[in-house]
Protein backbone atom coordinates (compact mmCIF):
# COMPACT_ATOMS: atom_id res chain seq x y z
CA UNK A 1 0.00 0.00 0.00
CA UNK A 2 1.12 3.40 -1.11
CA UNK A 3 0.99 6.91 0.90
CA UNK A 4 -1.52 8.08 -1.72
CA UNK A 5 -3.94 5.54 -1.44
CA UNK A 6 -4.28 6.21 2.14
CA UNK A 7 -5.37 9.63 1.77
CA UNK A 8 -8.63 9.01 1.24
CA UNK A 9 -11.59 11.73 1.49
CA UNK A 10 -12.15 10.73 4.54
CA UNK A 11 -8.52 11.15 5.87
CA UNK A 12 -7.99 14.34 4.61
CA UNK A 13 -9.89 15.96 7.32
CA UNK A 14 -8.11 13.56 10.33
CA UNK A 15 -6.14 15.09 12.87
CA UNK A 16 -2.30 15.80 12.05
CA UNK A 17 -1.64 12.72 14.62
CA UNK A 18 -4.01 10.40 13.06
CA UNK A 19 -2.24 11.38 9.60
CA UNK A 20 1.30 11.20 10.82
CA UNK A 21 0.27 7.36 12.63
CA UNK A 22 -1.14 6.36 9.01
CA UNK A 23 1.68 7.32 7.28
CA UNK A 24 4.12 5.53 9.66
CA UNK A 25 1.72 2.63 8.81
CA UNK A 26 3.00 2.38 5.05
CA UNK A 27 5.88 0.29 5.20
CA UNK A 28 4.54 -2.04 7.57
CA UNK A 29 1.39 -2.67 5.87
CA UNK A 30 3.43 -3.34 2.75
CA UNK A 31 5.47 -5.95 4.60
CA UNK A 32 2.69 -7.50 5.47
CA UNK A 33 -0.38 -7.48 3.00
CA UNK A 34 -4.15 -8.54 4.38
CA UNK A 35 -4.81 -11.85 4.42
CA UNK A 36 -6.61 -14.59 2.75
CA UNK A 37 -8.84 -17.41 4.78
CA UNK A 38 -10.42 -20.49 3.64
CA UNK A 39 -12.60 -22.14 6.32
CA UNK A 40 -13.97 -25.42 4.70
CA UNK A 41 -16.89 -28.10 6.69
CA UNK A 42 -15.86 -26.62 9.93
CA UNK A 43 -17.55 -28.64 12.53
CA UNK A 44 -17.22 -28.37 16.65
CA UNK A 45 -18.64 -30.00 19.19
CA UNK A 46 -18.21 -28.76 22.94
CA UNK A 47 -17.87 -31.46 25.42
CA UNK A 48 -20.46 -31.66 28.42
CA UNK A 49 -21.51 -34.21 30.52
CA UNK A 50 -24.92 -34.92 28.44
CA UNK A 51 -22.56 -35.86 25.13
CA UNK A 52 -21.47 -33.80 22.54
CA UNK A 53 -22.92 -29.81 21.77
CA UNK A 54 -22.79 -29.90 18.10
CA UNK A 55 -22.52 -25.51 18.23
CA UNK A 56 -20.93 -25.38 14.64
CA UNK A 57 -21.75 -28.09 11.61
CA UNK A 58 -20.12 -28.33 8.32
CA UNK A 59 -19.46 -24.72 7.54
CA UNK A 60 -17.74 -23.04 4.79
CA UNK A 61 -16.87 -19.58 3.92
CA UNK A 62 -14.37 -17.38 2.21
CA UNK A 63 -13.03 -14.30 3.67
CA UNK A 64 -10.91 -12.71 0.62
CA UNK A 65 -7.77 -10.27 1.39
CA UNK A 66 -8.84 -7.03 1.99
CA UNK A 67 -12.59 -7.60 3.01
CA UNK A 68 -14.80 -7.50 5.54
CA UNK A 69 -17.50 -10.48 5.96
CA UNK A 70 -20.27 -10.23 8.69
CA UNK A 71 -21.01 -13.22 10.70
CA UNK A 72 -24.94 -12.85 11.57
CA UNK A 73 -27.23 -14.86 13.21
CA UNK A 74 -29.29 -14.59 16.79
CA UNK A 75 -27.55 -15.74 19.95
CA UNK A 76 -26.55 -19.79 20.06
CA UNK A 77 -26.12 -19.73 16.42
CA UNK A 78 -22.46 -20.59 17.10
CA UNK A 79 -20.84 -17.17 15.49
CA UNK A 80 -18.23 -17.13 18.61
CA UNK A 81 -17.67 -20.76 18.51
CA UNK A 82 -16.42 -19.80 15.08
CA UNK A 83 -13.95 -17.59 15.99
CA UNK A 84 -12.65 -19.08 18.96
CA UNK A 85 -11.74 -22.13 17.01
CA UNK A 86 -9.97 -19.78 14.29
CA UNK A 87 -7.96 -18.46 17.04
CA UNK A 88 -7.34 -21.40 19.57
CA UNK A 89 -9.41 -20.45 21.94
CA UNK A 90 -11.62 -23.58 22.31
CA UNK A 91 -12.07 -24.97 26.08
CA UNK A 92 -10.18 -28.32 26.40
CA UNK A 93 -11.73 -31.40 25.31
CA UNK A 94 -13.80 -29.67 21.80
CA UNK A 95 -13.85 -31.37 19.02
CA UNK A 96 -12.95 -29.34 15.74
CA UNK A 97 -12.56 -31.02 12.44
CA UNK A 98 -12.76 -29.58 9.07
CA UNK A 99 -9.66 -26.91 7.38
CA UNK A 100 -8.85 -23.64 8.35
CA UNK A 101 -6.68 -22.07 5.66
CA UNK A 102 -4.71 -18.50 6.65
CA UNK A 103 -2.99 -17.34 3.75
CA UNK A 104 -2.86 -21.46 3.23
CA UNK A 105 -1.79 -22.50 6.42
CA UNK A 106 -4.02 -24.48 8.49
CA UNK A 107 -4.55 -22.60 11.55
CA UNK A 108 -7.03 -25.36 13.38
CA UNK A 109 -5.12 -27.54 15.60
CA UNK A 110 -2.17 -25.55 16.05
CA UNK A 111 -0.08 -26.25 18.92
CA UNK A 112 0.54 -24.03 21.90
CA UNK A 113 3.83 -22.72 20.78
CA UNK A 114 2.24 -22.80 17.13
CA UNK A 115 0.04 -20.54 17.85
CA UNK A 116 1.79 -17.97 19.81
CA UNK A 117 3.42 -17.13 16.01
CA UNK A 118 0.17 -16.85 14.67
CA UNK A 119 -2.02 -15.50 17.00
CA UNK A 120 -1.66 -11.31 17.21
CA UNK A 121 0.84 -11.08 14.44
CA UNK A 122 -1.14 -12.95 11.94
CA UNK A 123 -4.98 -12.86 13.43
CA UNK A 124 -5.90 -11.28 16.18
CA UNK A 125 -9.22 -10.77 18.03
CA UNK A 126 -11.41 -7.48 18.92
CA UNK A 127 -13.46 -9.30 21.63
CA UNK A 128 -16.92 -8.33 23.23
CA UNK A 129 -15.50 -7.76 26.12
CA UNK A 130 -12.80 -5.03 26.70
CA UNK A 131 -12.36 -5.10 30.51
CA UNK A 132 -11.37 -8.57 30.44
CA UNK A 133 -8.68 -8.22 27.76
CA UNK A 134 -6.95 -5.78 30.14
CA UNK A 135 -4.86 -6.30 33.35
CA UNK A 136 -5.78 -3.53 35.83
CA UNK A 137 -2.31 -3.22 37.12
CA UNK A 138 -0.48 -2.24 34.49
CA UNK A 139 -0.69 0.72 32.71
CA UNK A 140 -2.23 0.80 29.30
CA UNK A 141 1.06 2.15 27.24
CA UNK A 142 2.90 -1.06 28.88
CA UNK A 143 0.31 -3.62 28.39
CA UNK A 144 0.38 -2.77 24.18
CA UNK A 145 4.44 -2.26 24.53
CA UNK A 146 4.25 -6.04 25.70
CA UNK A 147 2.46 -7.22 23.32
CA UNK A 148 4.25 -5.84 20.81
CA UNK A 149 7.47 -6.84 22.47
CA UNK A 150 6.78 -10.37 23.09
CA UNK A 151 6.36 -11.37 18.95
CA UNK A 152 8.98 -8.60 17.43
CA UNK A 153 12.57 -7.79 18.30
CA UNK A 154 11.96 -4.03 18.40
CA UNK A 155 12.76 -1.74 21.82
CA UNK A 156 10.65 -0.31 23.92
CA UNK A 157 10.61 3.19 22.76
CA UNK A 158 9.72 1.72 19.35
CA UNK A 159 7.32 -0.24 20.51
CA UNK A 160 6.14 2.85 22.86
CA UNK A 161 5.97 4.86 19.33
CA UNK A 162 3.91 2.12 17.91
CA UNK A 163 1.50 2.22 20.62
CA UNK A 164 1.27 5.86 20.03
CA UNK A 165 0.85 5.17 16.29
CA UNK A 166 -2.05 3.05 17.28
CA UNK A 167 -4.12 5.19 20.19
CA UNK A 168 -3.99 8.31 17.14
CA UNK A 169 -5.51 5.74 14.77
CA UNK A 170 -8.43 4.93 17.05
CA UNK A 171 -8.79 8.34 18.11
CA UNK A 172 -6.85 8.31 21.67
CA UNK A 173 -4.63 11.29 22.90
CA UNK A 174 -1.14 9.48 23.10
CA UNK A 175 -1.19 11.02 27.17
CA UNK A 176 -3.30 8.31 27.79
CA UNK A 177 -1.27 5.33 27.40
CA UNK A 178 0.30 6.20 31.03
CA UNK A 179 -3.64 6.02 32.52
CA UNK A 180 -4.72 2.38 34.16
CA UNK A 181 -7.79 0.44 32.80
CA UNK A 182 -10.15 2.00 35.58
CA UNK A 183 -9.14 5.17 34.26
CA UNK A 184 -10.80 4.61 30.91
CA UNK A 185 -14.78 4.78 30.27
CA UNK A 186 -16.35 2.01 28.53
CA UNK A 187 -15.49 3.29 25.19
CA UNK A 188 -11.62 3.90 25.69
CA UNK A 189 -11.25 0.37 26.93
CA UNK A 190 -12.75 -0.82 23.49
CA UNK A 191 -10.42 1.36 21.57
CA UNK A 192 -7.75 0.44 23.26
CA UNK A 193 -8.68 -3.15 22.98
CA UNK A 194 -8.83 -2.41 18.85
CA UNK A 195 -5.36 -0.93 19.12
CA UNK A 196 -4.15 -3.62 20.72
CA UNK A 197 -5.71 -6.07 17.98
CA UNK A 198 -4.07 -3.42 15.55
CA UNK A 199 -0.76 -2.85 17.26
CA UNK A 200 1.08 -6.05 15.01
CA UNK A 201 -0.65 -5.46 11.94
CA UNK A 202 -2.26 -8.79 11.44
CA UNK A 203 -3.80 -9.43 8.33
CA UNK A 204 -7.03 -10.61 9.43
CA UNK A 205 -9.27 -9.29 12.17
CA UNK A 206 -11.69 -10.88 14.36
CA UNK A 207 -14.61 -8.39 15.75
CA UNK A 208 -16.57 -10.18 18.23
CA UNK A 209 -19.52 -8.43 18.70
CA UNK A 210 -16.85 -5.43 19.49
CA UNK A 211 -19.62 -3.15 20.35
CA UNK A 212 -22.13 -4.83 22.37
CA UNK A 213 -21.25 -3.79 25.82
CA UNK A 214 -21.62 0.29 24.66
CA UNK A 215 -24.58 2.42 24.50
CA UNK A 216 -26.09 3.26 21.32
CA UNK A 217 -24.16 6.43 21.16
CA UNK A 218 -20.26 4.80 21.36
CA UNK A 219 -21.58 1.81 19.82
CA UNK A 220 -21.96 3.67 16.86
CA UNK A 221 -18.79 5.80 17.28
CA UNK A 222 -16.65 2.81 17.42
CA UNK A 223 -18.13 1.16 14.29
CA UNK A 224 -17.24 4.61 12.69
CA UNK A 225 -13.79 3.80 13.74
CA UNK A 226 -13.25 0.60 12.80
CA UNK A 227 -14.77 1.13 9.35
CA UNK A 228 -12.44 3.87 9.18
CA UNK A 229 -9.29 1.79 10.18
CA UNK A 230 -10.96 -0.73 7.75
CA UNK A 231 -10.91 1.51 5.10
CA UNK A 232 -6.95 2.94 5.27
CA UNK A 233 -5.47 -0.16 6.47
CA UNK A 234 -7.44 -2.85 4.10
CA UNK A 235 -6.93 -5.28 6.85
CA UNK A 236 -9.37 -8.26 6.31
CA UNK A 237 -12.17 -8.86 8.97
CA UNK A 238 -14.78 -10.89 10.34
CA UNK A 239 -17.52 -9.05 12.03
CA UNK A 240 -19.51 -11.08 14.54
CA UNK A 241 -22.76 -9.32 15.14
CA UNK A 242 -26.54 -9.65 15.54
CA UNK A 243 -27.37 -6.20 14.03
CA UNK A 244 -27.77 -6.69 9.85
CA UNK A 245 -27.55 -2.45 9.54
CA UNK A 246 -24.18 -2.88 10.92
CA UNK A 247 -23.33 -5.44 8.79
CA UNK A 248 -25.05 -3.71 5.42
CA UNK A 249 -22.91 -0.90 6.06
CA UNK A 250 -19.30 -2.70 7.29
CA UNK A 251 -19.38 -5.82 5.16
CA UNK A 252 -18.46 -6.84 1.45
CA UNK A 253 -19.63 -10.19 2.36
CA UNK A 254 -21.98 -12.14 4.61
CA UNK A 255 -22.54 -15.21 6.20
CA UNK A 256 -26.02 -15.93 7.99
CA UNK A 257 -25.09 -18.96 10.59
CA UNK A 258 -28.93 -20.76 12.21
CA UNK A 259 -28.06 -23.60 15.07
CA UNK A 260 -24.31 -24.10 14.15
CA UNK A 261 -25.05 -24.38 10.45
CA UNK A 262 -24.36 -21.26 7.44
CA UNK A 263 -28.25 -20.62 5.99
CA UNK A 264 -27.24 -18.40 3.49
CA UNK A 265 -24.24 -16.22 2.32
CA UNK A 266 -23.20 -14.28 -0.45
CA UNK A 267 -22.00 -10.50 -1.55
CA UNK A 268 -24.11 -8.49 1.69
CA UNK A 269 -26.18 -6.28 -1.04
CA UNK A 270 -27.67 -9.49 -2.32
CA UNK A 271 -28.13 -11.20 0.62
CA UNK A 272 -29.90 -8.63 2.19
CA UNK A 273 -31.86 -7.31 -0.86
CA UNK A 274 -32.77 -10.80 -2.30
CA UNK A 275 -32.68 -13.34 0.51
CA UNK A 276 -33.17 -16.72 -0.40
CA UNK A 277 -33.62 -18.25 2.99
CA UNK A 278 -36.63 -17.49 5.10
CA UNK A 279 -34.34 -17.58 8.11
CA UNK A 280 -32.63 -14.17 6.73
CA UNK A 281 -35.89 -13.17 5.70
CA UNK A 282 -36.90 -13.47 9.22
CA UNK A 283 -34.01 -12.04 10.83
CA UNK A 284 -34.53 -8.95 8.56
CA UNK A 285 -37.98 -8.52 9.44
CA UNK A 286 -36.43 -8.29 13.30
CA UNK A 287 -34.57 -5.14 12.60
CA UNK A 288 -35.50 -1.67 12.57
CA UNK A 289 -34.94 -0.37 8.82
CA UNK A 290 -34.12 3.60 7.29
CA UNK A 291 -37.90 4.74 6.81
CA UNK A 292 -38.62 5.40 3.32
CA UNK A 293 -40.23 8.43 2.91
CA UNK A 294 -43.91 7.92 1.76
CA UNK A 295 -44.38 4.71 3.08
CA UNK A 296 -45.27 3.63 6.55
CA UNK A 297 -42.87 2.53 8.90
CA UNK A 298 -42.30 -1.15 8.69
CA UNK A 299 -43.49 -3.13 11.96
CA UNK A 300 -40.93 -5.14 13.54
CA UNK A 301 -41.55 -8.79 13.42
CA UNK A 302 -39.81 -11.19 15.13
CA UNK A 303 -39.54 -14.85 14.76
CA UNK A 304 -41.07 -17.26 16.95
CA UNK A 305 -39.96 -20.00 18.81
CA UNK A 306 -35.90 -20.78 19.87
CA UNK A 307 -33.32 -21.95 18.19
CA UNK A 308 -33.14 -26.16 18.68
CA UNK A 309 -30.97 -28.25 20.92
CA UNK A 310 -27.77 -29.09 19.45
CA UNK A 311 -27.10 -32.09 21.79
CA UNK A 312 -29.66 -34.08 19.36
CA UNK A 313 -29.96 -31.70 16.43
CA UNK A 314 -32.97 -31.95 14.46
CA UNK A 315 -32.76 -34.62 11.42
CA UNK A 316 -33.70 -32.39 8.83
CA UNK A 317 -33.41 -28.34 7.92
CA UNK A 318 -32.31 -26.99 11.79
CA UNK A 319 -34.90 -23.76 11.24
CA UNK A 320 -37.86 -26.38 10.08
CA UNK A 321 -39.62 -25.54 13.50
CA UNK A 322 -39.91 -21.99 13.03
CA UNK A 323 -39.82 -21.74 9.40
CA UNK A 324 -43.23 -20.82 7.84
CA UNK A 325 -42.45 -22.24 4.56
CA UNK A 326 -41.76 -25.75 6.14
CA UNK A 327 -43.24 -28.82 4.49
CA UNK A 328 -42.94 -32.71 5.79
CA UNK A 329 -39.58 -32.71 3.44
CA UNK A 330 -38.38 -30.03 5.96
CA UNK A 331 -38.38 -31.83 9.00
CA UNK A 332 -36.94 -35.11 7.47
CA UNK A 333 -34.18 -33.97 4.99
CA UNK A 334 -31.14 -31.46 5.52
CA UNK A 335 -30.66 -29.07 2.64
CA UNK A 336 -27.81 -29.14 0.52
CA UNK A 337 -26.41 -25.47 -0.10
CA UNK A 338 -27.43 -24.50 -3.62
CA UNK A 339 -25.83 -21.33 -4.91
CA UNK A 340 -27.81 -18.66 -7.09
CA UNK A 341 -24.92 -16.55 -9.21
CA UNK A 342 -22.38 -15.34 -6.18
CA UNK A 343 -25.18 -16.21 -3.57
CA UNK A 344 -25.68 -19.46 -1.57
CA UNK A 345 -28.37 -20.94 0.73
CA UNK A 346 -29.10 -24.24 2.42
CA UNK A 347 -33.14 -24.59 1.47
CA UNK A 348 -35.30 -27.38 -0.17
CA UNK A 349 -37.39 -24.23 -2.11
CA UNK A 350 -34.64 -22.03 -2.91
CA UNK A 351 -36.56 -21.38 -6.36
CA UNK A 352 -39.57 -19.87 -4.34
CA UNK A 353 -37.47 -16.96 -2.63
CA UNK A 354 -39.28 -14.72 -4.28
CA UNK A 355 -42.70 -15.92 -3.35
CA UNK A 356 -41.28 -16.39 0.21
CA UNK A 357 -40.19 -12.93 0.26
CA UNK A 358 -43.36 -11.30 0.12
CA UNK A 359 -45.06 -13.38 2.10
CA UNK A 360 -42.24 -13.19 4.74
CA UNK A 361 -42.69 -9.28 4.67
CA UNK A 362 -46.54 -9.84 6.25
CA UNK A 363 -46.75 -10.25 9.83
CA UNK A 364 -49.53 -12.58 9.57
CA UNK A 365 -47.11 -15.19 7.91
CA UNK A 366 -44.94 -15.47 11.40
CA UNK A 367 -48.31 -16.44 12.96
CA UNK A 368 -49.18 -19.69 10.99
CA UNK A 369 -46.24 -21.57 11.77
CA UNK A 370 -45.66 -25.34 10.27
CA UNK A 371 -48.79 -24.52 8.14
CA UNK A 372 -46.71 -25.70 5.23
CA UNK A 373 -45.16 -24.20 1.63
N1 LIG B 1 -18.05 -24.26 26.47
C1 LIG B 1 -19.25 -24.61 26.03
N2 LIG B 1 -19.79 -25.81 26.35
C2 LIG B 1 -21.00 -26.18 25.88
N3 LIG B 1 -21.77 -25.42 25.07
C3 LIG B 1 -21.29 -24.22 24.73
C4 LIG B 1 -20.01 -23.73 25.18
N4 LIG B 1 -19.81 -22.50 24.67
C5 LIG B 1 -20.91 -22.21 23.95
N5 LIG B 1 -21.80 -23.24 23.98
C6 LIG B 1 -23.09 -23.32 23.30
O1 LIG B 1 -22.83 -23.33 21.90
C7 LIG B 1 -23.87 -22.63 21.21
C8 LIG B 1 -23.26 -21.58 20.32
O2 LIG B 1 -22.70 -20.57 21.16
P1 LIG B 1 -21.97 -19.29 20.56
O3 LIG B 1 -21.51 -18.47 21.71
O4 LIG B 1 -20.99 -19.72 19.56
O5 LIG B 1 -23.18 -18.59 19.82
P2 LIG B 1 -23.27 -17.12 19.24
O6 LIG B 1 -24.00 -17.24 17.96
O7 LIG B 1 -21.93 -16.50 19.21
O8 LIG B 1 -24.17 -16.42 20.32
P3 LIG B 1 -24.02 -14.96 20.97
O9 LIG B 1 -24.41 -14.03 19.88
O10 LIG B 1 -24.98 -14.97 22.10
O11 LIG B 1 -22.58 -14.82 21.40
C9 LIG B 1 -24.79 -22.06 22.29
O12 LIG B 1 -25.91 -22.91 22.44
C10 LIG B 1 -23.95 -22.10 23.54
O13 LIG B 1 -24.75 -22.27 24.69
Amino acid sequence: MTSTSLATPENRTASPATMQALATLNDRLAAKPAAHLRVEKLSIAYSTARGPFHAVDDVSFEVKPGTNLGLVGESGCGKSTVIKALIGLQPEGTKVSGQALLDGQEILGLSERALQDVRWTKISLITQSAMNSLDPVYCIGDQICEAIQAHESVSRATAWARAEEMFALVGLPASRLHDFPHQFSGGMRQRTVIAMALALNAGMLLADEPTTALDPIMQSQIMSRIRGIHEHMRRSMILVTHDIAVVAETCENTVVMYAGKVAEKGPTTDVLARPLHPYTMGLQNAFPRLPVKGQPRQALISIPGIVPNLLRPPPGCRFAGRCPFATERCHIEAPAVTAVGAQSAACHYIDRAPEFREAAARPETWRKLGAGA
